[in-house]
């Protein structure tokens, strides 16, 4: 069979194929997906699910002229697929690849950037308020998932759609799962109204007004006015069903709940609410993983896997890597609320990607999932907090950027003993420009009662985690994505002394004292500075490393010592350089009058958005290797690089 997909270089091709054709292109396009995405991973299940879904949008709108704004992106595979960029596919998600989201910069069908959620109602509004006042006649589409529907900006953006009446679409991708289980009063409401319509009895009312319009093919406006005209036209049935009424009032059309993976019935749905006046909802149901049995079983565990073989449906591991910092966090929180009923955990849909889900498992009145949420849940934590428990709220970075007003209004302000557990903090790879977590060290620090720290390991993860639990007021911990160092790990938890540094080497502060140099290492980024110090040595190159361990406080009676002795200091971290580590310590030396008489450097990431790619390529890119810091010193002491013989 001659592959559809060959053919496709725009949606304009899609317009001229037939419905059996289309169905063929919808298998192509799984295949397409999952052998392509298997080599370095991706989201998976979400994409297997939009298929017919992405068709049809693109064949009943003319995009680009009219506008798709989808909601996170990381279902927009599909997309990518039939807007020009099946060439450079098998790039997705890999240094200088496609991305793995939208980028208006990649192509003019990318309306919107996102990844993080709920955002797709609020922009496509703007959109429409901009065509309007433009007196342009643009369709806006924007196309959210239940699991985005359940955070503020969404809602926030239906309470104000429904009242500036702009013609706008929002389509609903209900699939019934955020990444693990949906959660919420609306997805519940969501869930009722559709098991009240697969009734039998609602079934065959459906396809009775179905047939009605299936006898005026889409084929032009004349069959669509004439379908319009149809006194038991499915839509006219849909509009006064009582599905969405919670939409319904508030001044939302609503239609639905629809098949999302039949093809003809999505252009039906399409053709017709394209024409309708005001915004409109429409509840399309998918199945998450559609089409391939490993993905439709467990659409949590394909959500985003890391690579895989697309053969077996075996997601890559190696036997004997080390615990992730995700687990090393999780274990050790269960293990502090084994033994502390006031220790509570609370994520905003992330209950895998946290680890919290072993909260969850072990004492689930002990665990929150309060919906992709990040404000509310910042917030809600800070009023356990005043009853005295002990909210530990686990959230990626990037999400912490959502609730910064929370964290400063509701949580510091108040001086409250909020735990803020921040994942996947510094470069996270694949995911790119907006998951990066570069930016909470700053937006931390510079809160009054706010303490931060980093671990160097997966162990001392372990005793920060638990010093966070037992201080006072709010605390922030940042740890990286992904493996730990696989180091061992003691059995006895203690608290460490705030502000206080660790002499990594030499042993001792008077050697440190006639050392070349001494290097503060923030972070993942102690392993760098140690196999570069051990490697200077090699060169005749003496320096101190110390392990910050806390960006607020700082150990400043250790760095100013270290500063007036050995008159060098250089800082590194996995972080932006603007308000980070280093600038925190350059801060202490102007206090102290002493950046006139000493040398700096600082080890940080520009002023930009680092792009995706595998975490090794960014780092050795970004001056963040122990390569890069060897050269800096070097540099630093105006030597070259030699061998000891
Ligand atoms: C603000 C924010 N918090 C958390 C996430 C992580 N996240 C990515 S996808 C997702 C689930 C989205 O569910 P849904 O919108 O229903 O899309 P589906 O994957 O089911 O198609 C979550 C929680 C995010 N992208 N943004
Ligand atoms: C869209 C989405 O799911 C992201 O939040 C991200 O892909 C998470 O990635 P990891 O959980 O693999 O770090
Ligand atoms: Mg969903």
């Amino acid at each position: 069979m001659t592959s559809i997909l060959d053919t496709i270089d725009s949606p304009e091709q899609l317009r001229a194929l037939t419905v059996p054709q289309m169905e063929q292109l919808a298998g192509e396009i799984r295949k397409e997906i999952i052998e392509k995405v298997s080599v370095r991973g991706g989201h998976i299940a979400p994409n297997l699910g939009v298929v017919e879904l992405t068709m049809a949008l693109h064949r009943v709108f003319n995009t680009p002229n009219d506008l798709l704004v989808w909601d996170i992106g990381h279902q927009a595979y599909v997309h990518k697929l039939l807007t020009g960029r099946r060439e450079r596919f098998h790039t997705i998600r890999q240094f200088g690849g496609l991305s793995g989201y939208l980028r208006r910069d990649e192509s003019p069908y990318d309306t919107f950037g996102a990844s993080h959620a709920s955002t797709s109602i609020s922009a496509a509004l703007g959109m429409a308020a901009a065509r309007d006042l433009k007196g342009e006649e643009t369709k806006v589409v924007a196309i959210i998932g239940d699991g985005a529907l359940t955070g503020g900006m969404a809602l926030e953006a239906i309470n104000n759609a429904g009242s500036m009446k702009k013609n706008l679409i929002i389509v609903l991708n209900d699939n019934d799962k955020s990444i693990s289980d949906n959660v919420g009063a609306l997805h519940q409401y969501l869930s009722q109204v559709r098991k009240v319509q697969t009734t039998p009895s609602y079934q065959r009312l459906r396809d009775m007004a179905k047939g009605s319009i299936e006898r005026f093919p889409v084929l032009g406006d004349k069959a669509r006015e004439a379908a319009g005209r149809a006194e038991t036209s499915f839509k006219q049935f849909v509009m006064h069903s009582k599905s969405g009424a919670i939409f319904e009032e508030l001044g939302i059309k609503f239609f639905g709940p629809f098949d999302g993976h039949d093809i003809p019935g999505m252009l039906d749905v399409f053709e017709n609410v394209k024409h309708i006046e005001g915004p409109v909802m429409v509840q399309v149901v998918t199945k998450k993983g559609k089409g391939w049995e490993v993905a439709e079983s467990d659409s949590t565990k394909w959500h985003g896997p890391g690579a895989y073989d697309y053969k077996t449906g075996i997601i890559k591991k190696n036997a004997g890597d080390p615990p992730t910092y995700t687990e090393v966090f999780a274990n050790t929180l269960v293990e502090i609320a084994e033994k502390d009923p006031s220790v509570v955990g609370i994520t905003a849909a992330m209950a895998e990607g946290t680890g919290l889900k072993k909260m969850h498992q072990r004492f689930p009145e002990r665990y929150f999932d309060v919906g992709i949420a990040e404000q509310h849940a910042v917030t809600f934590a800070a009023g356990m907090a005043t009853l005295g428990i002990k909210p530990v709220i686990a959230i990626y970075s990037t999400f912490m950027q959502r609730a910064f007003d929370q964290v400063m209004h509701d949580v510091c302000v108040q001086d409250l003993h909020v735990v803020f557990a921040m994942d996947r903090a510094g470069i996270v790879g694949e995911d790119g420009q907006t998951q990066h977590g570069v930016f909470d060290t700053a937006f931390m620090r510079i809160l009054p009662h706010m303490k931060v720290m980093a671990p160097k390991d997966e162990e001392e993860l372990r005793h920060m985690l638990y010093t966070a639990v037992y201080l006072d007021g709010p605390v922030a911990l940042r740890y990286p994505r992904g493996k730990a160092l696989g180091i061992e790990m003691s059995d006895e938890l203690h608290m460490l002394k705030v502000g206080k540094a660790e002499l990594l080497s030499p042993a001792t502060l008077e050697e440190a004292e006639r050392t070349d140099c001494a290097i503060l290492a923030y972070g993942s980024t102690v392993a760098q500075a140690e196999i570069a110090a051990k490697e200077l040595v090699q060169e005749g190159i003496k320096a101190t490393i110390v392990n910050a361990r806390w960006a607020k406080p700082l150990d400043e009676e250790l760095f100013l010592h270290l500063a007036k002795t050995t008159r060098r200091i250089i800082t590194i971290e996995d972080h932006v350089l603007a308000g980070g580590f280093g600038s925190a310590v350059l801060e202490l030396f102007e206090q102290h009058g002493l950046l006139r008489d000493i040398e700096t450097r600082l080890i940080a990431l520009p002023d930009k958005y680092v792009e995706h790619g595998a975490p090794t390529i960014l780092k050795e890119l970004y001056g963040l290797s122990s390569a890069h810091l060897k050269e800096v010193v070097r540099e630093m002491l105006g030597t070259q690089q030699h061998t000891l013989a």
